[in-house]
């Protein structure tokens, strides 16, 4: 088993924790990979259907860039949950498939759902890339990457840089999204993009906990893999979220909600990042709601019929954090906990009106 070095403090995870925490999860007796891999790629479907709800005019169309390695392993288990969710329709591009049996079983449980494999990035009749997919899914590396990308991956990595830039260049909505897994392939775990590709995802789904790399991430970002048992966390200083109902993903995106990579886009109104002196994501969410919520009073103060909740939202979740030194550490979690139930419940509500609102537009322009 990897040793752990000194696990950080932030929450966040660098590389070497996470293959000690992965270690550490299927040691024996523990949990095997075939069950972590299946609540993973569980995960990473439902953070696509949230990110890219199903519409009703036709099936969303789903693009897998699957690795050689766990990684592109959680992306085949995801496409064939996509499948079963059943508004989508499912592409895996494979080219280096591992021959353990575990992977030729996961290979055949997506065939026995029709989903089609290819050996490389799919290009239309004239030779041109395919960029009529509504999520491309980046299952190429996760925590194990190191190095430059080789082929054949380094060429997939390209392709989702070049439909990028394609797109910066057209002013359209129906734009394909990206989602990682894990981690942004090709990004130093530990330092993100180092190797200056240029490529930011406009989502992540982190596993377990997000990854070093991602502190400066600031699309819409998942936390996913709903498994982890509370010594361990502890041990390696993760902070479970508190995911709500069944929901295998919950979001905690910290700038635009429903925005984009801000790498990518910054010529629109920034909520300002508020995490830099912060000491986890768990605190920079909470920064970051507190921020959207200032700004959002300050734009509409008149027509922000949450501001009173909000604001009480706020002044409990501060309340929480000076009143620490006199509480018991059960009544704290609880109300950190409640604070954020509170939080993701306005969240969620938001974010259905405006993919309502977004849809109601987008059955507008097909009548
Ligand atoms: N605990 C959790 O949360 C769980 C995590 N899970 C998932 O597992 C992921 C980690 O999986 P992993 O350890 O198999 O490594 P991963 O990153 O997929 O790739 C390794 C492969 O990439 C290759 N490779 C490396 N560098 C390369 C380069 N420069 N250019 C080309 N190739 C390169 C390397 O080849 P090698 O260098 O060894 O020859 C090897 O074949 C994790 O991120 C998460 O998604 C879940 O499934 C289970 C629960
Ligand atoms: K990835």
């Amino acid at each position: 088993m990897p040793t752990t070095t000194t696990p950080t403090t932030t929450g966040y995870l660098n590389a070497a924790d996470a293959a000690a925490l992965d270690a550490e999860l299927m040691s024996t007796p523990g949990y095997s990979l075939e069950q972590l891999m299946e609540l993973a790629g569980l995960a990473v479907a439902e953070a696509v259907y949230q990110a890219i709800p199903p519409i009703s005019e036709r099936k969303r169309k789903v693009l897998f860039l699957c690795g050689p390695g766990n990684n592109g392993g959680d992306g085949l288990v995801a496409a064939r949950h996509l499948v079963f969710f059943r508004q989508y329709d499912c592409t895996v591009v494979y080219p280096k498939r591992s021959n353990k049996p575990h992977f030729v079983n996961l290979v055949q449980q997506c065939v026995n759902v029709d989903i089609p494999f290819l050996e490389e990035f799919p290009t239309t009749k004239e030779g041109t890339i395919d960029d009529t997919y509504d999520v491309i899914v980046d299952a190429i590396f996760g925590f194990s990457f190191h190095g430059e990308p080789r082929e054949p991956f380094a060429t997939l990595i390209q392709r989702m840089i070049e439909i990028q830039q394609q797109q910066q260049q057209q002013d359209d909505n129906n734009q394909v999204k990206i989602l990682s897994v894990d981690v942004p392939s090709g990004w130093n775990v530990d330092e993100g993009d180092v190797a200056g590709t240029g490529f930011v995802p406009d989502i992540l789904t982190s596993l377990t906990t997000p990854k070093l790399c991602s502190q400066n991430f600031t699309g819409r970002h998942f936390i996913g893999g709903r498994f982890l048992p509370p010594a361990i966390a502890q041990k390696y200083n993760v902070e479970m979220p508190p995911y709500p109902g069944t929901s295998q993903v919950m979001e905690v995106t910290r700038q635009h909600i429903e925005g984009t990579s801000h790498q990518r886009h910054t010529n629109h109104t920034e909520i300002q990042n508020p995490s830099s002196t912060l000491s986890s994501w768990r605190d920079e969410y909470e920064a970051y709601l507190s921020e959207k919520y200032r700004l959002e009073q300050q734009q509409h103060p008149a027509d922000t019929p949450s501001s009173a909740t909000t604001a009480s939202i706020i002044d409990s979740s501060s309340a929480t954090k000076t009143s620490n030194n006199d509480m018991d550490r059960n009544d704290e979690n609880e109300e950190e906990e409640e604070s954020w139930l509170l939080q993701y419940a306005k969240h969620c509500a938001e974010k259905e009106a405006r993919l309502a609102a977004n849809e109601q537009e987008q059955y507008g322009r097909y009548k």
